[in-house]
């Protein structure tokens, strides 16, 4: 079935004209559809076939009305151009490709294709459109001397549904892409720059070679794929300073594979394969285009049902300039292939493009920073040294600031720590205060060193709690301490008057000092301080037994003191001896390293020697005895070895021990013996010097030492005393309904205290909200002992003494069966883990059969003693099963449910039932 074809009104034909070349840069416009009639080819002269069109103007083709043509009567189309058969490419490029074509160079995208049967010229057209296009735009390069172009060549075919590189066929099936910007892009599309229009001409022939043709019926050499030559050509300003101005465009060359009808064509096999994708392709490019020229653009367009649509996209109503040749056969034959082609075509000249300039703005001044910039970044990666060093030192800073941060946050969490145990201390401290009346809970924070310097962290041996006895060893330590000093004090001093005694240096006056120091230091330590047994007995320790400590401690101040004294004197008799040796030296030998220890000893004691002398029992084996020639001797060769022979030459003599280097050695002279032992002597009064300096210092830190421990040591007998004072007002609370009646009178007598306290328990548990039931137990309980206390007169029951009343003494039967029952619930009750954790803690003897008994027995027996309270309701509330239920869950009131009936089957439970027995009074 034929569908008519539709008058083209004239008014519909607009072209815009073109001002530069392809017309206009940015502007909507229609697609150019002109029409091409071949001549009648020599088979169809040889068939005698008809002409069934009429060109009556250049615009018009009519259908010439014969009787084959079953649309008489409507057949007359009008387009942009027809073309006849005698009208040349040339003429048909010039008025149907020429504008698109060219378009190409102002930046717009344009597209030039031939649409028609099988055998109707398509390929003889686009031929020689590409040849003129190609020529032309070389031509129009060379007259635009102004800008700068380049061309780039590529080329594809579609050939059964597959795209196809026609420089490089063997890259197989090509990809379509899609591009937010550019659309549709065919994947690794071999792209060749062409250098000239022979390059050009070279590279359209390869593809020409490359493409899929086949012989039909009806055309030897059909074209049996669509063919897409594409030129990429890219142009700027030569001239242009500060920016640059590229235009980009691609003019697309399509030559389409023809419609045809396989009984027309003839085809079978692979023939008749690709004429089926070749139509089904076509359909749908007629289909893209009946759509578009519609006008409805934003409905669904099917591009994207055929590769050539998707490829072409952008030229059928996209932003492309578009220009289509419909070839069509002139003979009868093929009048409805004609006339649908015509049908096509008057669909296409509906289509409207919006054809936009592609322009590239790259700013010169921008390019020239960014250049610049990528320079600096090259050289700097080319020198990483420089770059990795100032990175290295910007990690230090970074590591050294981290490991700041580490150790203040250390510092921070010792210091929450032991602000954690002081405040769990104080807490624990505060609640044994309250209620201890025994200087044996007595527990006190001492702080402080007792082998190192006490202001050294690091060092610090801390003992959070210590009782009196810890105390008292410390006091012992210090005191051997002490005398440890002494004694070493002592021997500094006699080694010091040996040396003395045996160089005979310095004066006479200085010798004598020291001896008279020596024997002074003796007699403080004969009489002071007496060896004692250094074991204390934790149960010994009191109150008293730590101010006889400190009382003692501080009659030692005064030896402590006097020593001190004695070692300043020591040094200053040591520091005249150096002075003595120096000038000496100065006269005679003194080594260059003695005058140099000198200076650096005046300097302050800071510099002292400490490490080597840090170690009391072996200073003897440090100070090298002029006496002791064996080891003199084998120091000074060492010595001697090191020595310049011009020191040698220039030795002084000392002849006190001449003789004795004759006897050590024969080869020695005297005068090197004696500035070997003179020597000796500078150095060991160097290190008497040093030691000395050192005893002054230790003896400085048994005094911090000792302050420390007095300070504690008050602290704690003010504590004992406040405890003992609030005992002692507790005591007098609890007696005072007797005392204070039988002193003044003016005290309230016990049974207004009973009131008034019973007042305060029934307001407790009203604020409480305690369970009106054991409100009321309880209130009886009371009640019942009020009426007790009503038959013991005025008296309380703390003042009942040895010998009760008798409804007393059967409360106290009552209260020990029940401690019975409670020691028989021991076992079932408590594991043995548990049991024998009770027995340590409540202090229960290890042996015996009566082990239940004695641990109930304890329980509820101190009552000021809130801890004793707590951990006896613990052990209570275990036993008699208050806390099976609650399994660490908050305690319930179900726990508290006492029972009113008779317990018959407790009976052994006596407390309770008397109270029951009271409910039923
Ligand atoms: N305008 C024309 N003037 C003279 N000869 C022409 C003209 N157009 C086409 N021919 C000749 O017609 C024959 C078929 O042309 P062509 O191969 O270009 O058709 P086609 O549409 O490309 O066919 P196919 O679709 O099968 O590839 C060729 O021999 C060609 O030389």
């Amino acid at each position: 079935m034929t569908i008519s074809a539709p008058e083209t009104p004239s008014t519909k034909i607009r072209r815009t004209p073109a001002s530069t070349p392809g017309g206009s840069k940015v502007q909507e416009e229609n697609i150019l559809v002109t029409v091409r009639m071949r001549p009648l080819s020599s088979k169809e002269l040889a068939s005698y076939e008809l002409v069934a069109w009429d060109i009556p103007d250049e615009h018009t083709i009519v259908s010439k009305n014969l009787a084959h043509d079953r649309n008489a009567g409507s057949g007359s189309y009008m387009f942009d151009k027809v073309f006849g058969p005698t009208c040349s490419t040339s003429k048909v490029y010039e008025a149907g490709a020429r504008d698109v074509a060219l378009s190409a160079l102002s930046g717009i995208n344009a597209t030039i294709f031939a649409y028609g049967q099988t055998s109707s010229g398509k390929t003889f057209t686009m031929r020689g459109i590409t040849e003129y296009a190609v020529k032309e735009i070389y031509e129009h390069i060379n007259n635009t001397q102004q800008r700068e172009f380049s061309i780039k060549f590529s080329a594809m075919e579609i050939y059964n549904e597959t795209v196809i590189d026609l420089l490089n066929k063997d890259s197989g099936s090509l990809r379509l892409l899609d591009d937010h910007e550019r659309g549709t892009v065919v994947d690794k599309l071999t792209e060749e720059t062409i250098s000239n229009p022979q390059h050009l001409k070279h590279l359209i022939g390869v593809c020409e070679a490359q493409r899929q043709v086949g012989e039909t019926a009806l055309n030897d050499k059909s074209s049996r794929s669509h063919q897409i030559i594409r030129l990429t050509i890219e142009s700027s300003l030569r001239d242009d300073k500060e920016c640059i101005k590229s235009f980009l465009a691609s003019l697309n060359l399509v030559d389409l594979a023809g419609s045809e009808r396989a009984a027309q064509a003839n085809t079978v096999g692979m023939r008749l394969k690709e004429g089926s994708h070749i139509n089904k392709s076509l359909l749908t490019l007629t289909t893209v285009i009946r759509k578009l020229s519609s006008g409805n653009k934003s409905g669904h367009i099917p591009y994207r049902n055929s590769k050539l649509t998707r490829i072409l996209q952008t030229s059928l109503g996209g932003n492309a300039r578009t220009a289509i040749i419909c070839t069509m056969s002139p003979a009868l034959v093929h009048m409805e292939q004609s006339r649908n082609t015509l049908l096509f075509a008057t669909n296409a000249k509906e289509v409207r493009n919006n054809a936009q300039v592609n322009m590239i703005i790259e700013k010169k001044v921008m390019v020239k920073h960014l250049q610049q910039e990528v320079a600096r970044l090259e050289a700097e990666l080319r020198s990483p040294d420089l770059s990795s060093t100032s990175l290295r030192h910007l990690l230090r800073e970074k590591d050294l600031k981290i490991e700041q941060m580490e150790r203040e946050i250390n510092e921070l969490k010792l210091q929450r720590d032991q602000a954690q145990s002081q405040l769990k201390e104080t807490k624990e401290a505060s609640e044994n205060r309250g209620h201890s009346s025994s200087s044996s809970q007595i527990v006190k924070r001492l702080s402080f060193n007792a082998e190192n310097d006490p202001r050294n962290n690091n060092k610090t041996w801390r003992k959070s709690s210590t009782s009196t006895g810890i105390l008292v060893t410390e006091i012992r330590k210090l005191e051997m301490r002490q005398k440890q000093l002494g004694d070493e004090a002592n021997r500094a001093l006699d080694l010091l008057h040996k040396e003395v005694t045996s160089q005979k240096l310095g004066t006479q006056d200085t010798a004598e000092t020291i001896a008279k120091m020596l024997s002074e230091i003796k007699a403080i330590h004969a009489t002071s301080l007496a060896p004692e047994e250094f074991q204390v007995k934790e149960k010994r320790s009191s109150s008293s037994t730590l101010r006889e400590e400190i009382a003692r401690l501080n009659s030692h101040e005064r030896d402590i003191t006097m020593l001190e004294e004695k070692l300043e004197n020591v040094q200053r008799s040591i520091d005249k001896l150096l002075t003595a040796a120096a000038g000496e030296g100065d006269k005679t030998t003194t080594t260059p390293d003695f005058k140099s220890s000198l200076k650096k000893k005046k300097g302050g004691g800071g510099g002292l020697p400490f490490a080597a002398l840090s170690n009391a029992a072996n200073v003897p084996n440090i100070l090298r005895s002029p006496c002791s020639p064996k080891s003199s001797c084998k120091l000074s060769e060492n010595e001697i070895e090191n020595r310049s022979p011009a020191n040698d030459n220039n030795s002084s003599t000392n002849n006190n021990n001449g003789s004795n280097g004759e006897k050590r050695s024969s080869s020695m002279s005297v005068k090197k013996m004696q500035k070997m032992f003179k020597k000796a002597t500078e150095d060991n009064i160097q290190s008497i010097k040093s030691y000395v300096t050192e005893l002054k210092e230790r003896v400085a830190k048994l005094q911090y030492q000792k302050q420390l421990l007095v300070c504690q040591v008050l602290e704690l007998e003010e504590e004992a005393s406040t405890e003992e004072e609030a005992s002692t007002e507790c005591r007098r609370r609890r007696r005072c309904g007797d005392d204070d009646v039988e002193n003044d009178g003016n005290h309230s007598p016990w049974p207004e205290v009973f009131e008034e306290q019973r007042k305060e328990i029934i307001m407790l548990w009203h604020l409480c909200h305690v369970s009106i039931i054991h409100r009321t137990q309880f209130y009886l309980l009371l009640k019942w002992l009020e009426q007790h206390l009503d038959e013991l007169g005025n008296a309380s029951p703390a003042l009942l003494g040895d010998d009760p009343p008798g409804s007393v003494t059967s409360s106290i039967k009552a209260l020990k069966q029940e401690r019975e029952y409670l020691a028989k619930r021991v076992s079932s009750k408590l594991t043995a883990d548990e049991r024998e954790a009770l027995y340590a803690k409540w202090e229960v003897p290890p042996e015996g059969k009566q082990r239940r008994l004695h641990l109930v027995n304890r329980l509820w027996t101190d009552p000021l003693n809130m801890a004793h309270v707590r951990e006896s309701a613990q052990v209570v509330a275990k036993l008699v099963g208050f806390c099976e239920s609650s399994g660490g869950q908050p305690l319930s009131r179900e726990m508290f449910e006492l029972s009113f009936v008779p317990l018959s089957d407790k009976k052994t439970w006596m407390g309770w039932n008397l109270i029951s027995n009271l409910l039923h009074l």
